[in-house]
């Protein structure tokens, strides 16, 4: 298995421990002199480069990240890599945002639907990314979301959403996956630290057997691993953690 480390939120690096995990590659890109939009195309082209070969030797590649967008870089690296998946999308929230209905500014809470191909012109274009269908999408999980994503959830056609204990082969599209995982989905007493802590969320224990189920049909090119927590407060934290990123990536 190779392990690819992208030590970013957003065009943030993460502190020194960030992610605390071994890793084969690191992505760290040249990020150009531009704005922001260029600076995150920039992150997730150098992800994609990363992705790619990996993915195109038959073998999967995890990446971890500090935030959602850079699932974007995974997801078309996979696409060069020669696979054509569907996203299966962990997450307590739905990061179904655009530019005109997001009320915090915050990017990632865009980011399934830059996978989508909203605002084509800044991301899926740039980026060379083939935006996936609504119907080849589903959300796990999401509790917290925004009106308008709730709005867009309800529209037909729209991305289906699941809980994470019917998560399996028969309920996630056809053909290959990419599997995407904002640790958040995790219920925050489980998981303390988060930038936006969701409650009445699954234990740990339920999130990575989901995980397990959906890797073990063979389908799964990629897996995207998006860790959005504030630097762990003490060694407790850092433990539990360590203990999540090692049972979502033990070998497979
Ligand atoms: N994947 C995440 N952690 N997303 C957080 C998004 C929070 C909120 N819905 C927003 O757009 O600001």
């Amino acid at each position: 298995m190779t392990t690819i480390l992208v030590p970013y939120h957003h065009d943030e690096p993460l502190p020194d421990g960030g992610i605390d995990v071994r890793a084969d590659v690191t992505v760290h890109p040249d990020f150009p002199d531009a704005g922001r939009w260029e600076r995150l195309t920039a992150l997730c082209a150098a992800t994609a480069d990363a992705v790619a070969p990996v993915v195109a030797s038959g073998a999967v590649p995890t990446v971890l990240s500090g935030d959602c967008l850079v699932l974007s870089g995974t997801l078309a690296g996979a696409q060069r890599g020669g696979a054509d998946p569907a996203v299966v999308w962990f997450d307590a929230h739905g990061d179904l945002h655009t530019l005109e209905t997001t009320t915090s500014g915050y990017l990632g809470g865009l980011s399934l639907r830059l996978a989508l191909g909203a605002h084509s012109d800044l991301w899926s274009g740039p980026l060379g990314l083939r935006p996936v269908t609504p119907e080849r999408a589903v959300l796990v999980d999401a509790r917290d979301l925004d009106p308008a994503e709730a709005d867009f959830l309800a529209a037909p056609g729209s991305v289906r959403r699941i809980p994470v204990d019917e998560v399996d082969g028969d309920t996630v599209p056809d053909g290959p996956l990419v599997l995407h995982v904002d640790v958040d989905v995790v219920d925050p007493a489980d998981l303390p630290g988060l930038l936006f802590p969701a409650p009445g969320g699954p234990p740990a224990s339920a999130v990575v057997a989901a995980c397990r189920r959906l890797l073990a049909t063979g389908r799964v090119v990629a897996v995207d691993i998006a860790c959005p927590w504030h630097p762990a407060a003490d060694d407790a934290e850092r433990a539990g953690r360590a203990a999540l990123l090692a049972e979502l990536t033990a070998p497979r």
